[in-house]
């Protein structure tokens, strides 16, 4: 090391020595106030039986917050002790003197004295000049203003086990050496963290105005998943205020997603989010009762063309996620309301309480905001009110009827006439008097009864009823022959009690409007990963449900193998569903190489779509080798020597693709006779097994990562045809470093539309 870098070197040495020291004493301290707080909580608890118990009580609750707020900053000091930070930045902001020097981590640190800060937090406004800025003039916004400034050293650290190993200096010519060590990695050693080496059009997403939605379209590997869950950190940095983490939601494809997502960022702070599927969340709010078609049942028919009418099967799929759909609905809403709505005066035997018109009224205008069950539930709730309050007038005024009745009967002369007057009275009185306290008790009720509720399963099942109800709400959409095809077959499906993934827009849409959705799954700020496979009446249907655009968007349409059910483009999205959401595009793809990302683009460019072709970062690699094989044995043995070659250089994250699940289970047969490794067949819903070799249809490879990988096609070839070009381009987009491809013939996986200087 020369010199110079040798007194600097020191210089950071010292200063990663002093943070630790200090770091060491907050914890130190944070330790004690967790004891002092315990033992105040203990204390409390113990004077809760005491006459102030309700001081006690506050007591207890503020204690309980600290102690969770002090616990929540000890475990990240302590998480990042052994890597305090890992960047450092000099600014020199245009009205001050002296130069800033600002060392970036995962959480901020202060100087308690001086109030100086020792770390800054990745997400605070000044670190944007690390992820934005070139050195030279440099501006970044706080508290919406524009600071400017000067930007004279970018520098990373590579900081292990709290030692300085090395630093360097990042200036307008170097390329960013850091990121490119961390794409070189292995997966088992790749930073499963990107904080460090955020590229600038990266860091523009997660910053991106946070009181807007955003749509991203990403290509494959362009960092989606884990930017989009950047910026929920950034979020809940900025908002911690305002929002409980619980209050945000992310949608993952699939369970296996979830599991992968967990892994792969411990320390964003978004660990308590709710993460789940779209099929589990829609089924939470609509009631799991329904019982609904395996979600990847229609795209493995649709690859085997083993479908009867596919085309119009097709057309439906994408029909049901439509907004004319939505139209339809909204019609079919209409009757609904109208069916439920007071249509009779509320009356107590004969005394009218509240007339028809007025709670009409109430019933559409009013309480238009709630959805048709809760405004029924207010109607109730009013009537039994006006009852109690009415009931005793009723009591008063009929009691003083017959009592001045009575005072006229026992004038009368005649005897015989008078008696039987006065008993008249008397029992008309009693008869009258115990009818009202009789249907008193039962009225709201019983009127309730009129305002007719159906359960959702029902109400959707009755949409279908038969093809004239159908065509009333229909009929201005549809041609006879596809409204024939539809209530057919929703009809065949609704009486196997099923549902489509395909369906759920409108069963949420429907469930929103009737009976409302339950307070507590009503997140406030959604994440979607994959947002190609969903319709824009699914989506419609979130915004609407949840009362909220805040979502964060990102999808890639190159990859929509569901695209018969999904987005075919990002315009209805844009326009319509959020209007006033940013669009924003990842183009650079961080991780494969550029061998294989261009066998990937020459896949990508057989599609009719016109798909910009991805840009990987420059990283070289082996290029993708092409194996054929005679038999299934023969295919097996050469896949299982490619995988033993490939451990034997050290990667331990290796896939084998097949088209679909059968042809999978054709060579899972064989690999798992293996000794030198372990091996697992992925299903739908199953966690990825650590170490083992995984084994995995295409449909379900999307949104996965491998060292290596082997796609093969043994009895299934990928034809040219949009979903199968997509599959084949998914999964040919899984590797970080090596592609192996193994078919009896080239064109089993398109190769023959690929550039032959592209593979060996
Ligand atoms: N700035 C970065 N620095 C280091 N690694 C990065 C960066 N951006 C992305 N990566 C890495 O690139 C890989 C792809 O990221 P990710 O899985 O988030 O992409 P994606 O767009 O969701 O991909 P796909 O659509 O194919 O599922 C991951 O290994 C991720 O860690």
């Amino acid at each position: 090391m020369e010199e110079n870098k040798m007194a600097e070197f020191r210089a950071e040495q010292k200063r990663l020595l002093y943070t630790k020291n200090y770091m060491n004493e907050v914890i130190a301290e944070a330790k004690q106030n967790q004891g002092n707080l315990q033992e105040n909580m203990k204390q409390a608890m113990g004077n809760a039986d005491l006459l102030d118990s309700s001081l006690s009580y506050i007591n207890l609750l503020t204690n309980s917050k600290f102690l969770q707020t002090a616990t929540t900053e000890l475990n990240i000091l302590q998480r990042i002790l052994n890597a305090p930070y890992f960047a450092r930045i000099d600014y020199q902001m245009k009205d001050k003197k002296t130069k800033g020097v600002y060392y970036i981590g995962k959480t901020s640190l202060y100087e308690k004295e001086t109030q100086q800060p020792i770390i800054v937090d990745w997400r605070s406004p000044i670190a944007n000049v690390y992820y934005d800025g070139r050195l030279g003039e440099v501006s970044y916004e706080a508290n919406d203003e524009i600071i400017e400034g000067h930007l004279s050293l970018k520098r990373q650290y590579k900081i292990e086990q709290g030692k300085l190993i090395d630093y360097q200096d990042i200036d307008l010519t170097t390329t960013d050496e850091l990121l490119q060590e961390s794409l070189a990695g292995k997966a088992d050693q790749r930073l499963t963290e990107i904080i460090t080496t955020i590229q600038a059009e990266q860091n523009e997403v997660i910053r991106a105005d946070l009181n807007r939605p955003i749509i991203v379209q990403g290509a494959a590997g362009s960092g989606k998943t884990t930017i989009a869950l950047h910026r929920i950190s950034y979020f809940i940095y900025h908002y911690a205020k305002y929002f409980q983490p619980e209050q945000l939601m992310i949608l993952a494809p699939n369970h296996m997603f979830i599991g992968y997502l967990a892994d792969a960022l411990p320390d964003l702070g978004v660990e308590k989010i709710r993460q789940t599927t779209y099929v589990d969340y829609v089924r939470l709010c609509i009631g799991k009762n329904i019982k609904m078609v395996k979600s990847t049942e229609k795209l493995i028919s649709l690859l085997h063309h083993s479908l009867e009418k596919e085309d119009m099967i097709k057309w439906l799929a994408r029909f049901k996620g439509s907004l004319t759909y939505k139209k339809i609905i909204d019609n079919y809403l209409k009757d609904i309301c109208d069916n439920m709505c007071p249509k009779e005066d509320f009356r107590i035997e004969k005394f009218p309480l509240y007339g028809a018109k007025k709670l009409r009224r109430l019933f559409t205008t009013e309480y238009n905001y709630l959805p048709l069950v809760k405004r029924k539930e207010k109607i109730k709730g009013i009537l039994q009110a006006d009852l109690k309050r009415k009931k005793n007038i009723i009591f008063t005024k009929l009691t003083e009827k017959y009592e001045a009745a009575l005072d006229r009967a026992l004038q009368i002369k005649d005897d015989e006439k008078r008696k039987e007057r006065v008993v008249y009275f008397l029992d008309t009185k009693a008869e009258r008097l115990d009818t009202v306290k009789k249907e008193a008790a039962s009225a709201v009720r019983k009127y309730a009864a009129k305002m007719p509720v159906d359960t959702l399963y029902g109400y959707y099942q009755q949409l279908f009823a038969s093809k004239e109800e159908f065509k009333k709400y229909a009929g201005d959409f549809l041609s006879e022959e596809e409204l024939d095809f539809m209530v057919d077959f929703q009809a065949t499906l609704l009486q196997e009690k099923k549902v489509e993934i395909e369906d759920f827009g409108a069963l949420f849409y429907l469930q929103y409007k009737i009976f409302g959705i339950d307070k507590k799954y009503r997140a406030k700020n959604v994440v979607i990963d994959e947002v190609q496979d969903y319709s824009d009446f699914q989506l419609y249907a979130l915004k609407a449900g949840l009362e909220t655009d805040m979502f964060t968007l990102v999808g890639d349409l190159a990859q929509g193998i569901h695209s018969y059910r999904g987005l075919k483009n990002w315009e209805t999205l844009k326009n319509t569903v959020f209007p006033r959401a940013n669009y924003m595009t990842l183009q650079k793809s961080y991780r494969t190489t550029i061998e294989i990302m261009q066998m990937a683009n020459d896949v990508l460019a057989l599609l009719d779509e016109d798909l910009p072709k991805v840009k990987p970062v420059v990283r070289h690699g082996e290029k993708p080798i092409f194996y054929s094989f005679q038999s299934q044995k023969d295919l097996a043995e050469k896949v299982d020597a490619r995988i033993q070659t490939v451990q034997k250089e050290g990667y331990h994250s290796i896939a084998v693709i097949g088209k679909t699940e059968e042809e999978c289970k054709k060579i899972y047969k064989h690999l798992k006779k293996s000794k030198n490794y372990e091996v697992q067949l992925l299903r739908e819903n199953e966690g990825l097994k650590k170490g083992h070799v995984i084994i995995v249809p295409s449909y379900l490879s999307k949104g996965l990562e491998f060292d290596a990988v082997v796609i093969f096609s043994l009895d299934e070839y990928f034809r040219l045809e949009e979903i199968e070009i997509k599959l084949l381009y998914v999964a040919m987009t899984r590797p970080m470093h090596k592609l192996y491809l193994f078919a009896k013939h080239k064109k089993d996986l398109l190769l023959d539309y690929v550039n032959k200087v592209n593979y060996d």
